[in-house]
């Protein structure tokens, strides 16, 4: 029978691994996939979430009534033989509703585990094939990723993934220049000679470059990794590298949380490989969200807190040596409460430009400020006063 043959009459699902550090553009990846209209195709998505904490619900919840999905929580690579067959077991009963899988790892996972789970369990192997390994890297961050001194026995999770990869996306490209962008690409060939490359921002590439591309060879793989197939053999991930996610209920003042943020990012960013977060503030209708990687942090008021909707705050970090408590502190002490001290049209004492000048009260929760002062000054100057504390507006 010729290869031809063979393959037409293979009616298993093809699956892609979509791996990649943390914040290097998977989740980018997987919505320009979803929102492609080329393909023709429908998927089913088995997304692994790090911790318990979800502060991801809102990607792909317009795709949920098109696609199946299902959410790991936890390590894949860790609990690949347990979990995610279970997953995938799962998934293969609605199988009229997709024509792939595309299963997003965390930014942590070791992609071999993953990948072995498709060559060591007989009904994954008939039920499933594995397509492709494709890996995200973000060109801003991957050489430091490279760079980071693991200990003895600890894989380095960013060169994993390069390496197991059949399809190495250079995102972020506008963050870096031609020269670094060729440096990386030497690099990473020397990890990986046999993946196709594709330089890219926001994850664009192609889908049909990266889906049904019958890329995974287990030769090549085992030629790299002789234990590949060893079911046994166990891996251990960086104990300084942890993920902290915390929730609380309760309103954080603007003023506060900005300094913290700074504070944050200045001092501990170099540290943080990911955070993302939804936070509640003060006199604001809308969720306060942000996300960074590294110092790349951004942070906008976005979407109104809805009727009956528990307004809590809800954030992740992961990162290398990160202290938990100087964080959940850090976050604790910008809560504050939202019942006010004045009313409006008190008078009042402000801190103003001018040292304490009277003033009056003409708005409550402006931007976040719980006062905006009018002072009865001859040009009736506006301020704002960022916390209500007598340091900054005082009885008269
Ligand atoms: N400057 C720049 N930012 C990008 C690009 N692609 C993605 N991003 C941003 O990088 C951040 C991380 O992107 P994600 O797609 O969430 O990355 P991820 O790999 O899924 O991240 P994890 O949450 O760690 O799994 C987001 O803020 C994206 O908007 C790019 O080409 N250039």
């Amino acid at each position: 029978m010729s290869a031809m043959s063979e393959s037409s009459q293979d009616t298993r699902i093809p699956v892609t691994i979509l791996t990649g550090f943390l914040g290097s553009g998977k989740t980018t990846l997987l919505n320009h996939i979803l929102d492609d209209q080329t393909h023709g195709m429908r998927f089913a998505i088995i997304e692994n979430e790090f911790g318990d904490v979800g502060v991801d619900e809102k990607i792909l919840s317009e795709k949920s009534d098109e696609e199946v999905i299902e959410v790991m929580n936890g390590c894949i690579c860790c609990t690949v033989r347990g979990d995610l067959v279970v997953a995938l077991k799962k998934l293969h009963k609605k199988i009229e509703k997709f024509d792939a899988v595309i299963i997003e790892t965390t930014g942590l996972a070791d992609p071999a585990p993953v990948a072995q789970t498709f060559f060591v369990d007989d009904d994954i192997q008939s039920m499933y094939v594995l397509d492709g390994i494709i890996t995200v890297v973000d060109a801003k961050h991957i050489m430091a990723r490279l760079d980071d001194e693991k200990p003895e026995g600890v894989e380095n999770e960013a060169e994993e993934q390069v390496a197991f990869a059949d399809r190495i996306l250079v995102n972020k490209t506008d963050l870096a220049s031609t020269i670094e962008l060729d440096n990386i690409e030497k690099r990473l060939r020397k990890l990986n000679p046999m993946a196709a490359f594709y330089r890219c921002t926001q994850s664009k590439v192609e889908p049909k470059n990266l889906i049904g591309i019958k890329a995974f060879s287990l030769s090549r793989v085992t030629e790299m990794d002789p234990e590949f197939l060893d079911t046994e053999g166990e891996h251990e991930h960086d104990p300084s590298v942890s993920s902290i996610a915390f929730k609380f209920d309760g309103y954080l003042n603007m003023h506060k949380l900005s300094e913290l943020i700074s504070d944050i990012i200045q001092n501990m960013g170099a540290n943080l490989y990911r955070y993302k977060g939804v936070l509640n503030v003060a006199g604001m209708s809308e969720k306060f969200v942000f996300q960074g990687v590294g110092m790349l942090f951004s942070g906008n008021f976005e979407g109104t807190w809805a009727q009956g909707e528990k307004r809590e705050c809800r954030f992740v970090f992961i990162g290398k040596d990160i202290n938990k408590k100087t964080l959940t502190d850090g976050f604790m002490s910008c809560k504050c409460d939202d019942k006010l001290r004045f009313q409006l049209g008190d008078s009042v004492q402000a801190n103003g430009p001018k040292g304490w000048t009277p003033g009056k009260i003409i708005k409550l929760w402006d931007e976040g400020n719980p006062y905006r002062i009018e002072l009865q000054d001859e040009q009736g100057t506006n301020v704002w006063a960022p916390v209500d504390i007598d340091s900054f507006v005082k009885l008269p």
